[in-house]
Order: structure tokens, then C-alpha cells, then sequence
């Protein structure tokens, strides 16, 4: 806890949404290690009250959250402290997320279920620590819009973009010729797709650098992260698809390069550690030392990098081409990619069918180039609905 009013003035009020999630849970332990720093005063979680309960109990917040209503008669209130107000649905994350006294929300809910709350904290003008991508995905033009006009910041948290973010800071837009983001190449790096016909869960699971959630997981596997990272890049940073490039990097130590007009490239280094990302954000703009692990230079070993190979991973193709098309086409590509990797992850779907029937919904869609919001989240639940028929339309054995 602070100790004098000028550090009391010097500390963050945040707002932890996904506290219980991967990023979350790492958002916690960068402010365990910066009590002077930071002090949680809002948690939302969707329904895993337990582990809310504890962060609640260790961080004693002002308030919590659960999204997920229907886990009430579950929740023992008495778990969580009597001095945390205890709230549920959809409006309460909301309503939090714009709460007087914040200073900073983390966006960390998986999907584009974390859309409206990011939104409400940049109306809101607080700033914005966004490891949420699929915000930018479905609806970046708007975001970005939104920010300028509420004066709100805006600062990337998913690993690759904070590196850029970092990266260009102070500079001159008009010399970068390209902007490349890495990526591990997933558990299935190296194979040809008739090995992949019959691939579980469990094994789609197995992230070779990154420990993080089982959604985001899988994306990396199929190459979709890399996908959806194009065209957040593409919104944050305001460069056409063109000039972003993919590079494979199985060590995940380098996270993004800048490519200047000069032909200079300088590049962001450190272990695959999500805290570091994270501190970057929640401490900006200072670099103080924390938890995140160093590179250790003497046992680093090479380093290796390759082009991705899309006849395989077809979904970074899907990306690229989201990206160009704008509008719509976002928000279709990840509601119709959320809803195949939770049918994958089910069983229903085999690990190729999710680009197939991504490409699929993304082609039938009816495009436009500047939808409103409540238009793109319409499609978001059309898109839904539309991999529900072409699943029952595709139904065969997984091998
Ligand atoms: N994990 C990582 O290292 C990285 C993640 N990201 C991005 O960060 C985001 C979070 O990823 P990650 O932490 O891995 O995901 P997890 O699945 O580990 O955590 C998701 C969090 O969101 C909550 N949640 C899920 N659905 C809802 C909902 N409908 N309403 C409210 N809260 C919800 C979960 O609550 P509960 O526990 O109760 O289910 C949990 O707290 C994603 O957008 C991902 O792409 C970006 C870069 C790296
Ligand atoms: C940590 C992070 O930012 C993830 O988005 C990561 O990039 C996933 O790994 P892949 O590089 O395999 O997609
Ligand atoms: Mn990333």
C-alpha cells in the first residue's frame, strides 16, 4: 500500500476484466509485485467464483463482477470479503468498466464477448490496457474513433503489438516500410495438412512457448492468432495489410520487428513472459524492473525464423484478406472462428474444417464497407449461427 500522499498519488486505481483468466491472473501477479503502484478495485470473472473469491479476498477490491447471472445460487457470498460489493450480468461488467475513480481497465475476457465493456471504458475516457484483440478485430475503425473522440488511451497488451506499440513510439509513421509480427508457428509447425485430419484437442492444446488460454490456443495452432493479429495491427497502427508481414519464429523470444524505409530493422527481444507486456501497459511510461523473466544472453542459442505456410494454415489468408476488405469482414471472420473452435473443442468439428468454414461464412456474408456497430454485432451472432448450419450441413466421422 502506498505509504505517502505523493505515492498515493502516483498509484493506479485499476480495473481487472477476466481476473481468472490467464492474462488476468498474470495482471495480478505484475500487481502483487507494485502494491505501491497499483491497487485493484474492481475483478469480473464469467463464472468461476471460487478463484474471484480469493483474488477478492487477497486484493480486497471495491467491487466484483460476475458476468454469467445464472451462477448466483452457486456463489457463497461469504467467501469474498464483506467490503467487496458483489454484482452479476452483463450490465454490472459494464457498469464497472466505467466505474468513477478508475484510472485504467484491463480488458482481458476471451472473445468478442469483451467488446462492450472495452468499449464502455473508452466512452468512459478511461485508458484502455487491451489484451483483448478481438475487440479491434470485430469493430477497430470505431474503437480507434471512439478513443480520439473521448480522449482515451489506448495501450496494446497482446504481446506483438506492445512490442510495435513500444517500438514506434516517438517515430516518424511516414518511414516504416514494414511492420513484421512473429509468430510460434503453433504445435503443428512443420507438418503437411494430411497430417492434420485427425488432430485432437489435446493436441491442439499443446502451445510450444505461450501458456495461455484455450481459445487463443487454438487459434495459434490453426494460425487464426496470427490472423486476427494482422488485422489488429492493422487498426492499431493504421498501415495497410500490405505492408504487415508474418514471419514464423519458433523460439517466441523475438515478438515484432519495424522494418524502416532506410532498410534498418529494429526489433523487440524478451523471453516469452506475458507479464512483461502487461507491466508495459499498466506502469506506462516507465520500464521499472518486475516479475517478468530476462533474456539470458550466454544461453539464448540461435534464433531461427521462416516464412508461415498458408497452403497448410490457411486462416492467416483469411486474415490478410479481412484485413484489406475492412468493414465487415472482421467481425464475421472472428464471431465465425469463435464459434468453430468452441465446436472443435467440443468434438463436432475437425481441426481443418475451422478455416474451411470460416472462409465459408466469410464468403456468403453480406459485406459493408462501414457498418455501424449494432451492425457488427448482428453479424457476430449471424456468423454464429451460420457454422451451427454448415457443421450440421459438414457432418462426418473425425477420423
Ligand atoms: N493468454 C495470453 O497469453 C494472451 C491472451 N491474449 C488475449 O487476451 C484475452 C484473454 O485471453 P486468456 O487470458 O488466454 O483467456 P482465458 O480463457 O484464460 O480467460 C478468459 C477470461 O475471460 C472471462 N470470460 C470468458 N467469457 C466471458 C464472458 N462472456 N463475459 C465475461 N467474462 C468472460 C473468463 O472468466 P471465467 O474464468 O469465469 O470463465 C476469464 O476470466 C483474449 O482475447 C486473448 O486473445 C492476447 C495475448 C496473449
Ligand atoms: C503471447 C501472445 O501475444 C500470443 O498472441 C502469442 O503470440 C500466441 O502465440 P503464436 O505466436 O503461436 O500465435
Ligand atoms: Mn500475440
Amino acid at each position: 500500500m502506498p505509504t505517502s500522499a505523493a505515492e498515493a498519488a502516483r498509484c493506479r486505481h485499476l480495473v481487472v476484466l477476466g481476473s481468472t483468466g490467464s492474462i488476468g491472473r498474470s495482471t495480478l501477479e505484475v500487481v502483487r509485485h507494485f502494491p505501491d503502484r497499483l491497487r485493484v478495485v474492481g475483478l469480473a470473472a464469467h463464472r468461476n467464483w471460487p478463484l474471484l473469491a480469493e483474488q477478492c479476498r487477497e486484493f480486497r477490491p471495491t467491487w466484483a463482477v460476475l458476468a454469467d447471472a445464472s451462477v448466483l445460487p452457486q456463489v457463497d457470498r461469504q467467501a469474498f470479503p464483506p467490503t467487496t460489493e458483489l454484482r452479476v450480468g452483463p450490465d454490472a461488467l459494464v457498469e464497472l468498466a466505467c466505474a468513477p475513480g478508475v484510472d485504467m481497465v484491463v480488458a482481458s475476457i476471451v472473445g468478442s464477448a469483451g467488446l462492450h465493456s472495452a468499449w464502455a471504458a473508452l466512452e468512459a475516457g478511461k485508458t484502455l490496457a487491451l489484451a483483448n484483440k478481438e475487440t479491434l478485430v470485430v469493430a477497430g475503425p470505431l474503437i480507434l474513433e471512439l478513443a480520439r473522440n473521448r480522449g482515451a488511451r489506448l495501450l496494446p497488451v497482446d504481446s506483438e503489438h506492445s512490442a510495435l506499440f513500444h517500438l514506434l513510439e516517438g517515430r516518424d509513421r511516414r518511414d516504416v516500410a514494414r511492420l513484421i509480427l512473429t509468430a510460434s508457428g503453433g504445435p503443428f509447425r512443420g507438418k503437411r495438412a494430411s497430417e492434420l485430419r485427425a488432430v485432437t484437442p489435446e493436441q491442439a492444446l499443446q502451445h510450444p512457448t505461450w501458456q495461455m488460454g484455450p481459445k487463443i490456443t487454438i487459434d495459434s495452432a490453426t494460425l487464426m492468432n496470427k490472423a486476427l493479429e494482422v488485422i489488429e495491427a492493422r487498426w492499431l497502427f493504421d498501415i495497410p495489410a500490405d505492408r504487415l508481414e508474418v514471419l514464423i519464429h519458433p523460439e517466441s523470444m523475438v515478438h515484432a520487428l519495424v522494418e524502416w524505409a532506410d532498410g534498418s530493422v529494429l526489433a523487440h527481444l524478451s523471453p516469452p513472459d506475458m507479464r512483461l507486456p502487461i507491466q508495459a501497459a499498466l506502469l506506462y511510461p516507465e520500464r521499472p524492473p518486475g516479475p517478468a523473466r530476462r533474456v539470458n544472453w550466454q544461453k539464448l542459442g540461435p534464433l531461427h525464423f521462416e516464412p508461415p505456410d498458408v497452403e497448410t494454415f490457411p486462416a492467416l489468408t483469411l486474415g490478410y484478406e479481412a484485413a484489406q476488405r475492412g468493414g465487415t469482414c472482421g467481425a464475421v471472420l472472428n464471431a465465425a472462428n469463435e464459434a468453430a473452435v468452441e465446436r472443435f473443442l467440443a468434438g463436432d468439428l475437425a481441426f481443418l474444417d475451422i478455416p474451411r468454414c470460416c472462409r465459408a461464412v466469410l464468403e456468403v456474408h453480406p459485406y459493408e464497407p462501414r457498418p455501424s456497430l449494432d451492425r457488427l454485432l448482428a453479424l457476430d451472432r449471424w456468423a454464429r449461427q451460420e457454422v451451427s448450419r454448415w457443421t450440421h450441413a459438414h457432418l462426418h466421422p473425425i477420423p
